[in-house]
């Protein structure tokens, strides 16, 4: 480990942030992630641990990506160390939780489930929960979930307090309160012209990713290496044609069957065993821009570099291609600032008198555990 190229980025970046005080200056309201980084821990440091971890939560740019919308713990830390922020990432860590949201929450037993655990799954995917999240608002004889219908305009007479909903379909839903979790764009969409929500919607981007599901059958070697994945760094600004090609917009790979192996049912221990992975690409590089132009021998191609097995990959029993346009909000530099002008606005309006609340992973963080905060304080106002 010492002498690996990590341990030679990670070593040195680490001390130099340990050594090193580099108050923020009061002027500077928000930073991308990598300039945040650079500052602290060094332009190497930032360019292939930084952008790894940015690609594999936003499928984004690190130099476009807001630190305090994205990582608030490492803005704070260095708020905290004043300047220095191993300093400010231990005295956060000593600091007892007061936060009260951490009292408050149902969790029944999940927390002793959940200990030790660092990733889980559901058997039949992630609509698991929404699935659960809808049977269980269906109890409930004070809501009513309409599917297959959009919002296609939201409006308010001048002379009466309620919002008028109308679907695309024709349906007319009267609501004294709006609580929109579509995204920002999608809702300036749906309100008059005369008053739109925000006039920076143009700064929130959002990311597309190419996700290849790849199920080789059992072989007698391993194709790759024990573990959870890897994360590819951006390229160096002076990287060749040929790097630049081996990696060919790949953002991250996942060994599913490794990382989740209870997710493969076999008939019995002795059943030879699949290799499942997961590519995943695009995101800020221009490769791919649909679903046809990847090719099945190409993704085999830039998998069996980065893997370099013994020997040649098998041909695989299952290769899923799926190009997700917009799936992840970027928050980028400003973000936070943006947002709080938005909600004043909706707050301040003549029009809106805080009657319409915006959540969802475009407005306040894109993970599960986010949106779920997001919509626990939904009306506290109200
Ligand atoms: C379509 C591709 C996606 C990539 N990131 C996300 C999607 C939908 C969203 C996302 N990924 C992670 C988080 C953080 C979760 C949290 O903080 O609660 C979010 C919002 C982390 C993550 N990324 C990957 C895995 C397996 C995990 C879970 C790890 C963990 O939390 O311990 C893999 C991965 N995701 C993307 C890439 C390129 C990638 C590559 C290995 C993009």
């Amino acid at each position: 480990m010492a002498s690996s190229s990590l341990a030679r980025t990670l070593v040195p970046a680490v001390l130099r942030a340990t050594l090193r005080s580099r108050p923020i200056p009061d002027e500077v309201a928000d930073q991308s992630v990598d300039t945040f980084l650079s500052a602290y821990f060094g332009a190497e440091f930032a360019r292939t641990f930084g952008s790894a971890l940015v690609h594999g939560i936003y499928a984004a740019d690190s130099r476009q990506l807001s630190v305090r919308a994205a990582f608030p713990s490492l803005w704070d830390a260095s708020i905290r160390g004043k300047g220095n922020i191993v300093r400010g990432i231990v005295q956060n860590a000593l600091r007892p939780s007061n936060n009260l949201d951490d009292k408050t929450y149902e969790m029944g037993n999940m927390m002793d489930k959940m200990k030790g655990v660092s990733v889980y799954s559901f058997q039949d995917g992630m609509e698991t929960i929404t699935r659960a999240l809808r049977q269980d608002l269906e109890k409930r004889h004070n809501v009513e979930i309409i599917a297959g219908d959009a919002a296609a305009s939201l409006r308010r007479d001048a002379s009466d307090t309620t919002f008028k909903i109308d679907t695309v379909t024709g349906r007319r839903i009267d609501a004294s309160h709006v609580v929109s979790a579509i995204s920002l764009k999608a809702l300036n969409n749906i309100v008059p012209p005369s008053i739109p929500i925000t006039s920076t919607t143009s700064q929130n981007s959002t990311s597309s990713v190419t996700v290849v599901n790849i199920v080789f059958p059992p072989t007698s070697f391993p194709i790759h290496p024990p573990g959870f994945g890897y994360l590819v760094p951006r390229p160096r600004s002076n990287a060749l044609d040929a790097e630049l090609e081996d990696h060919a917009g790949t953002l991250g790979v996942v060994f599913d069957s490794c990382a989740l192996p209870q997710q493969d049912l076999y008939a019995n221990a002795a059943s030879p065993r699949f290799t499942k992975v997961t590519m995943m690409l695009g995101g800020p590089h221009a490769f791919p821009h649909n679903a046809e132009s990847v090719s099945e021998d190409k993704l085999l191609g830039i998998l069996s570099r980065h893997l370099a097995p013994s020997q040649p990959l098998p041909k695989p029993v299952l290769i899923r291609v799926h190009h997700l346009t917009g799936c992840i909000p970027t928050p980028t530099v400003g973000h936070l600032q943006r947002i709080a002008a938005v909600k004043n606005d909706l707050k301040k309006s003549e029009f809106w008198r805080g009657n319409l609340e915006i959540v969802g992973a475009g407005v306040g963080g894109v993970s599960v555990p986010d949106c779920i905060e997001q919509g626990r304080h939904v009306g506290l106002n109200w």
